[in-house]
């Protein structure tokens, strides 16, 4: 049996719009930039401050904090979990992006230590990654997921269990999960795998959309949602290849209004056995 469910996107783009929310992202050198642009093209504020003295007071004045852990270091790790203890102490919502989990034992630990020590409203990660959280048999390779993944409803599931949070796993098909449900995601475009970073863009997404609107499973869907629409739109446009496409997508987020977001979404998120 599967049902569909009715998005809310131009309700939460107008919810960020209303906002311009604050979200503090502790994340990786790699994709800072981008991660700080999809911010600012949602509507939201970017602030990147990883100096152990300086979270807590940074988070305190945000409306959601990222937590991206591509670069494990030991002075990384306690600036997140101090940036994650302030924003539980102080209602902000913290979304997880555990980059590389199940890849090296290090990044594990570090992992499962944000779980353990920080209330998290959404942890997102790729199939490997929310697999491996999940306490399954998950395969990355570096920041890749690589391995075969049956039933990865079954997985968001257990590791919205684990966690305590919603669940985005990111792939072909995104799902989003609680431990009682999970939904799939049609959309988006299989250019976005081809582009380093679009993992770490969807985290801040979600982090976007968690500062504007109340309910993390309502703000995960649109975000997903959101987010696909914007991949398409991208690729309706001329671009030259992976490069391209990653400043035509960055347009497209910032084009997405309200106004903008076609009135039928209907179909595009089901509810999934398992
Ligand atoms: N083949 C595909 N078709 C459609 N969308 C895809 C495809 N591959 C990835 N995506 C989309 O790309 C985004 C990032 O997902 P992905 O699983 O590649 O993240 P990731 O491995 O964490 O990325 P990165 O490490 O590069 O930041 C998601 O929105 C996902 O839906
Ligand atoms: C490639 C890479 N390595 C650590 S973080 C990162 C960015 C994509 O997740």
């Amino acid at each position: 049996m599967s049902e569909s469910v009715q998005p809310t996107l131009a309700s939460s783009l107008a919810s960020v719009a209303a906002t311009g929310p604050l979200v503090h992202s502790v994340t990786n050198a790699v994709t800072v930039n981008d991660v700080a642009n999809v911010t600012l093209h949602w509507g939201g504020l970017p602030v990147m401050a990883d100096d152990e003295r300086e979270v807590a007071e940074m988070v305190a004045g945000a409306d959601a904090l990222l937590l991206n852990a591509g670069d494990v270091s030991e002075r990384g790790e306690r600036t997140m979990v101090a940036a994650g203890r302030a924003a539980n102490d102080h209602g902000v919502p913290v979304v997880l992006d555990p980059v590389g989990v199940g890849a090296t034992p290090t990044r594990t630990a570090v992992a499962e230590r944000l779980v353990a020590e920080v209330d998290l409203a959404v942890v997102k990660g790729n199939y490997g990654e929310v697999s491996t959280l999940a306490g399954a048999a998950g395969e990355v390779r570096g920041v890749e997921s690589v391995g075969e993944y049956a039933d990865i409803a079954a997985t968001a599931r257990a590791c919205a269990d684990t966690t305590g949070s919603v669940v985005v796993a990111s792939g072909e098909r995104d799902v989003i999960a609680t431990s009682e449900r999970a939904f799939g995601v049609e959309g988006g475009h299989p250019m976005l795998g081809r582009v380093v970073g679009t993992g770490c863009m969807l985290g801040v997404t979600l982090a976007t959309f968690c500062g504007a609107v109340a309910d993390p499973l309502t703000a995960s869907v649109d975000a997903v949602v959101g987010y696909g629409l914007a991949a398409e739109r991208a690729a309706e446009t001329e671009y030259g290849g992976p490069a391209s496409y990653k400043i035509r997508f960055l347009d497209a987020v910032a084009g997405l209004s309200p106004e903008a977001v076609d009135a039928d979404l209907a179909g595009r998120v089901t509810r999934l056995d398992g």
